[in-house]
């Protein structure tokens, strides 16, 4: 288990993988964020800790080739998206194992297929997960309408799912060992018919922007967390897609929809999740610099900055030094 008790070691995985969806630009995403300075960031917060605390931070990439031709009907460059998941599950096991907490920098959100299933390998399925997001990207081949991969992640994840896939080439390393009493999501406002059937059918926990007004985010958060792991043992992962942010906050992503969280909810949300204690695994998904003005472009990365942050510790009330002396 990842715990803030002692040392804690960071490991930032840059996925610059655009293939799951149509847009060019989300590619450059991991890139925009890294000049912008996240990596100092986050070695500030880890400065600030005392000393016998402290952290480390390594960096990695994954950069996958297309390695095969397979095809599967309405799932969109098939062969690509299997490839690059491969090779991520494999290096967020790694670094997981290795006891970081693994912050994955996308790309699209397809990517999720590899963070997640590379935590579940690390943590021996001991794993819960909050998909924050305005969609539920809990399609499949068979109800997708658009055929990008970007929508299904949690449908490839998902046990109670397995039998609604045909046979996938290529990603035998991929088992749907999810079970969807682990998952909880906060955002939601943009949902597809057969993905709200799905989501009734199994009873998934799915807080949309409705209970976000209604509850606020504190109690949402808790709620989720208390719904897919009442023990408070397991490893969270959180897969954040920037745009469960409103569109007036993070407008440079693909498919931004109208009405979602503020930043501060955003930033409650992942500190809540930082004082579990818990944090094994965070993505960063669908920043896409080349949508938008220059001002969208930075407010959106600046948002995302301020969502990583947060979940790594750093506090709006301001950070000590790490050496408790005051200068004179
Ligand atoms: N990760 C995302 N931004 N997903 C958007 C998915 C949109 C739509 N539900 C689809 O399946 O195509
Ligand atoms: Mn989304
Ligand atoms: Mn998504």
């Amino acid at each position: 288990m990842c715990t803030w008790k002692g040392e804690t070691k960071i490991g930032v995985v840059g996925v610059p993988f655009d293939k799951g969806q149509p847009r060019i630009g989300v590619a450059n995403g991991p890139n925009a964020i890294r000049k912008a300075g996240l990596v100092d960031k986050l070695r500030n917060i880890l400065n600030s800790r005392s000393k016998h605390q402290g952290g480390r931070l390594r960096e990695h990439h994954v950069r996958a080739q297309q390695r095969n031709r397979k095809k599967v009907p309405n799932m969109r460059e098939y062969a690509h998206v299997a490839c690059c998941n491969c090779e991520l599950s494999k290096k967020v096991e790694q670094i997981i194992r290795e006891g970081q907490i693994c912050l994955t920098l996308g790309g699209d959100h397809s990517i999720g297929i590899g963070t997640v299933d590379g935590h579940i390998k690390a943590k021996n399925k001991d794993v819960c997960i909050l998909w924050i997001d305005a969609h539920a990207d809990l399609n499949t081949n068979k109800t997708s309408t658009t055929g990008n991969v970007h929508g299904m992640p949690m449908a490839l994840l998902a046990s109670e799912l397995a039998d609604y896939w045909p046979y996938l080439p290529g990603m035998d390393w991929q088992q749907p060992v999810v079970s969807i009493r682990n998952v909880a999501y906060i955002g939601l406002r943009s949902v597809d018919s057969y993905e709200r059937l799905v989501i009734d059918k199994l009873g998934i926990t799915a807080f949309g922007m409705g209970e976000v007004e209604d509850y606020g985010i504190s109690t949402v958060v808790n709620m989720a967390l208390e719904k897919i792991d009442p023990e408070r043992e397991r490893s969270i992962h959180v897969s954040f897609d920037i745009d469960a942010l409103d569109a007036l906050e993070a407008p440079s992503t693909g498919t931004c929809v109208r009405g979602g969280l503020t930043l501060r909810e955003g930033v409650h949300a992942m500190e809540m999740v930082h004082r579990t204690g818990r944090l094994g695994a965070l993505d960063l998904v669908e920043v896409n610099p080349s949508i938008g003005t220059e001002q969208d472009v930075k407010r959106t990365i600046e948002a995302a900055i301020h969502v990583i942050q947060a979940a790594f510790g750093h506090s709006r009330k301001g950070l000590s030094p790490g050496n408790p002396t005051l200068p004179v």
